[in-house]
């Protein structure tokens, strides 16, 4: 179990260290445009899940979209205080 803080930081790890065989790696490396993609990709899916499957499902996607958003953030090197400043 992970925090939204602490996956950003693993993230930022993952993007200064570039490990082989990391997913998170390869989609920095695709470039904003593959991101934002994904980003789309991901909310349609939440969007799916919440009228029709179930809690569980749910919450995975949201995991996924969170994810997604969180490599965006990485790939336009933007922090967590700079989104934070406007929740
Ligand atoms: N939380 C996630 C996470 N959520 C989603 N994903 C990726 O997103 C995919 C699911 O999204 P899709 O619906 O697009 O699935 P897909 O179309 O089958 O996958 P692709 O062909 O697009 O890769 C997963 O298979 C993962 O590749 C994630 N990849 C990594 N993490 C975490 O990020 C950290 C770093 O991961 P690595 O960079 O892979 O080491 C680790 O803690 C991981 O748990």
């Amino acid at each position: 179990m992970k925090t939204f803080d602490e996956l950003y930081a693993e993230l930022t790890e993952r993007a200064r260290t570039r490990p082989e065989g990391s997913g998170t790696v390869e989609a920095l490396a695709a470039g904003v445009h593959a991101q934002g993609k994904k980003v789309l990709e991901e909310a349609g899916e939440v969007w799916i899940a919440a009228e029709h499957e179930s809690d569980e499902r749910l919450a995975e996607e949201i995991s996924q979209l969170l994810y997604r958003v969180q490599v965006l953030m990485l790939g336009r090197g933007v922090t967590l205080e700079d989104v934070y400043r406007y929740l």
